[in-house]
């Protein structure tokens, strides 16, 4: 039998030590404590797997040699049925013999005795780490696999069907209870705003989530805005100002455009997530932060590091896990349904119906580059309405987007594990009547308006085609069939 891991990872980490001598445990129990590490005790082995199948503790300290159940039964135990936990084995320097079989056995690492603070909150904190990983591991294989989203409400404002953007949900819903810092990256309008606001709403944290530019700020400004200042720290520092780190305890704060910090603000940032530590100005009262760190750039970093124009040391630190979103022309799919969606969002905002779109226009948009991605999408949408009133809009109404030829295969690619990019075209599962519609006047696009062609296309004969493009004209105009 193996215990099924829990859902969710504890949210505090926790370490059981285990030893039959209580002085160890209560000199191991402050070490962890000095560095906020909760921790619970337990000197009789019997009771460790009980305890561990509540799914509370993350990593354990396990004796190896004690009274009753050894050290060597218990993690033979606890591999087997906790193979996710990382256990470090307490062991004498007599005993370092034994170390080489728990390792080959699976342990994750050991600690000599007598105790060494420093290194037991070492292993103890690189052991939550490898937890960590491990866990999001086990959530990406099972999510690759093919299970769907399980929060897929995380991301309701974020319209795609995009393969790699599912695959990038999957991605945060999986790492949802890490606290590492995550880096964005991809070009100007393509929704990294968004994502980072995904990746909040999915950790749960109870604080705000707080966005700041960078690049519009100097160095002595991006101080002062993240870090605050004593009142009197500099002319017109007429009273204390509480920086944008604070206003983010307990929550996330969001870096937009680091790839334009300048050299000493890119040290200024280093240090704060080094250290999670940091002074107002004008201060030396030294305060903490426990801000989530999420920052997004729409540079190429490997350009930049080449350059030296951003330092290696804090792209790691950064980057800890790191989302590339893929530009609009790489998820042609989603084109469609984003203007479908805004087309609606504007129009109910302009009290007007929805207008479709003609066949022409509708392959014009799908074969359009959009180098200011979804951003420009939204713009050339809600300019198409400002200019027509009509119920259909038209090719004209885009100003700029030529005509295009099909790509082939665009519209009949499978997207996603079950969905079809017929959910590309249309919002909803389409009617008979829907899909003839869009054939006909995607035909009469393809053949720039030519019958005859748009009826050999469709196999159906031109006064049959005739008939259906009348229906559809009556449609359009309120006309019954
Ligand atoms: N997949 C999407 N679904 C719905 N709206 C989207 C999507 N992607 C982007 N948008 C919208 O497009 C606009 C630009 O998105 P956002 O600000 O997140 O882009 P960005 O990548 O952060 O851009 P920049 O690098 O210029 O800051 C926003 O109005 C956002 O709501």
């Amino acid at each position: 039998m193996t215990m099924t891991e829990p859902d969710q990872q504890p949210d505090s980490q926790c370490v059981l030590l285990i030893d039959d001598d209580a002085d160890f445990l209560a000199e191991a129990q402050r070490a962890l404590k000095s560095h906020a590490i909760s921790s619970d005790t337990l000197q009789d082995g019997s009771q460790a797997v009980h305890i561990l199948a509540r799914g509370k503790h993350s990593v354990i300290c396990l004796d190896w040699v004690m009274p009753g159940v050894t050290g060597a039964e218990l993690l033979s135990d606890i591999i087997r049925l906790f193979p996710y936990l990382p256990v470090i084995i307490l062991t004498g320097v007599s005993d370092l013999g034994n170390v080489v079989t728990c390792i080959k056995q699976g342990a994750y690492d050991y600690i000599t005795k007598p105790l060494d603070a420093a290194k037991l909150v070492s292993v103890v904190q690189k052991a939550f780490v490898a937890r960590e990983l491990t866990s999001q591991n086990r959530k990406l294989t099972g999510y690759l696999q093919g299970q769907p989203l399980a929060n897929p409400e995380f991301f309701s404002d974020i319209i795609t069907c995009n393969e790699r953007m599912l695959a990038i949900f999957k991605i945060i819903e999986a790492s949802r209870t890490s606290r590492q810092p995550v880096l964005i990256t991809g070009e100007t309008g393509v929704g990294k705003e968004l994502i980072a606001k995904a990746i909040h709403r999915a950790s749960g944290l109870k604080g705000a989530l707080v966005t700041v530019n960078v690049a519009s700020l100097d160095d002595t400004m991006l101080s002062d805005t993240l870090f605050g200042h004593k009142k009197g720290a500099y002319t017109g520092a007429t009273e204390n100002r509480m920086g944008l780190i604070e206003q983010a305890k307990g929550g996330t704060l969001f870096l937009d455009e680091i790839g334009d910090l300048s050299p000493a603000s890119q040290v200024r940032l280093l240090r704060l997530l080094q250290q999670n530590e940091y002074y107002r100005l004008g201060s030396d009262v030294l305060h903490k932060s426990d801000a989530r760190i999420l920052t997004a750039s729409n540079a190429q970093f490997d350009r930049l590091l080449a350059a030296g124009s951003f330092r290696q040391d804090l792209y790691y630190r950064v980057s800890s896990l790191h989302l590339h979103i893929p530009p609009l022309r790489e998820r042609r799919e989603d084109i469609l349904p984003l203007v479908r969606h805004y087309l609606e969002q504007i129009c109910t905002h302009m009290n007007r119906p929805v207008p479709r779109l003609s066949g022409e226009a509708r392959q014009a948009l799908l074969n359009y580059d959009f180098p200011g991605n979804v951003r420009e999408l939204i713009n050339r949408v809600s300019i198409a309405l400002t200019y027509s009133r009509n119920d259909i809009l038209m090719l004209e109404d885009f100003h700029d987007l030529k005509p295009g030829t099909k790509r082939p295969g665009t519209l009949l690619r499978r997207v996603g594990s079950q969905q079809f990019i017929l959910h590309g075209v249309f919002p909803e599962f389409p009617t008979l009547d829907e899909v003839e519609q869009f054939l006909v006047e995607e035909a009469m696009a393809e053949s720039n308006g030519h019958r005859g062609i748009a009826a050999e296309l469709l196999g159906i004969s031109r006064p049959t085609l005739q008939k259906r493009l009348a229906r559809i004209e009556g449609k359009r105009y309120g006309e019954e069939d």
